[in-house]
């Protein structure tokens, strides 16, 4: 099996959206595709209605070959605060022209506000690994897991785009959509993420810089988080750059003209363009300021390497075959 699933992104690439059919007949609802999490839950018809504001909704009652897990929760929080849970539904899932016909579909009862507001964000699909999927008292498998022995390869990839649509692939490297080589790492999985050893950095007028950190690939965050004295580095080289003490972030001039930043994987060299630093307005009301994509992780001992770094390279999610799991990167 392979298959290949557009995926587009909302405004200013705050997330990307791809559509997901589940059940029979087929429900489609857009999910965020998430390797930073290893839960598929979605809006479903068991939420009140306060908490609905024009998602999509999985209606299991109306799924001929859903069967409801019995006794079975969820319950998720994200680093950025926002929360869901709810119930547990086996159905058939197909994904880009990929199917698995038991697939956890996890329902919501109750979601947090910043997901009543993302109005076209009808759930999550999880790309982690299965280790840190929330379901109990029997922990569930991702969707990636589940097809991973039916896929051509044992892989997915992601290449997303700034401000256009790209692709989630599965089970196949799709040679049209990179260029050069792709340079593999190996990846920690002990936390359940894509974490992997970042060989170091540069921008501007500064030479590479051979400071190793860890990071994860985490396609449902939109910056990148990184150690707070590369991001003071960076952003001192922007005139105007400051820390907004209250956002714990920095902001600039919008018409700053903000430096790459290169970023390194084994031997290879990756660049971010400024431009996709200067990632959005501060607030709609200001129109002098903008907020950095480049931003300091929160001490939480790695980086979190989001949509800002994903987008500019074309990304292999390998989980090997009994070796260890590794990422690929490659320019395009
Ligand atoms: N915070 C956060 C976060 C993350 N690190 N990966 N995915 C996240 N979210 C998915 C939906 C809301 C937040």
């Amino acid at each position: 099996d392979s298959g290949s699933a557009k995926t587009t992104p909302e405004k200013d690439d705050l997330e990307y959206l791809t559509p997901v059919s589940i059940g029979t007949p087929p429900q489609v609802l857009n999910l965020d595709f998430d390797s930073g999490s290893s839960d598929l839950w979605v809006f479903s018809s068991e939420l009140p209605q306060s908490s609905v504001s024009g998602q999509s909704l999985y209606d299991p009652s109306k799924s001929s070959t859903a069967e409801e897990v019995q006794g079975a929760t969820w319950n998720i929080s994200y680093g950025d605060q926002s929360s869901s849970n709810g119930i547990v539904y086996r159905d058939v899932v197909n994904v880009g022209g990929v199917e698995f016909k038991s697939q956890a579909v996890e329902i919501a009862t109750t979601v947090s506000s910043q997901f009543t507001r993302d109005t076209n964000n009808d759930g999550l699909l999880g790309l982690a690994f299965s280790s840190i999927n929330t379901v109990q008292p029997q922990q569930e498998k991702t969707f990636f897991d589940n097809i991973l022995s039916n896929l051509d390869a044992p892989v997915w990839t992601a290449d997303l785009k700034y401000h256009a649509p790209g692709t989630y692939d599965f089970g196949v490297i799709d040679k049209s959509k990179y260029t050069g080589d792709i340079t593999y790492t190996d990846v920690d999985q002990s936390d359940g993420f894509w974490m992997f050893d970042v060989a170091g950095y540069g921008f501007g007028n500064s030479t590479f810089k051979a400071a190793p950190f860890k990071g994860i690939a985490d396609t449902g965050t939109t910056l990148a988080m990184i150690p707070a004295e590369i991001a003071g580095a960076y952003y001192r080289q922007v005139k105007g750059a400051k820390l907004d003490s209250q956002q714990g972030a920095y902001v600039f001039p919008c018409d700053s003209v903000l430096p790459d930043f290169i970023f390194g994987v084994g031997n290879a060299r990756y660049t971010i363009p400024g431009k996709f630093i200067n990632y959005s307005l501060l607030d709609e009301s200001d129109p002098t300021t903008c907020f950095g994509g480049l931003q300091p992780d929160m001490g939480i001992g790695f980086a979190i390497l989001g949509d800002i770094l994903l987008k500019s390279t074309f990304v292999v999610f390998d989980a090997g075959t009994e070796s260890t799991p590794r990422l690929g990167f490659a320019k395009k």
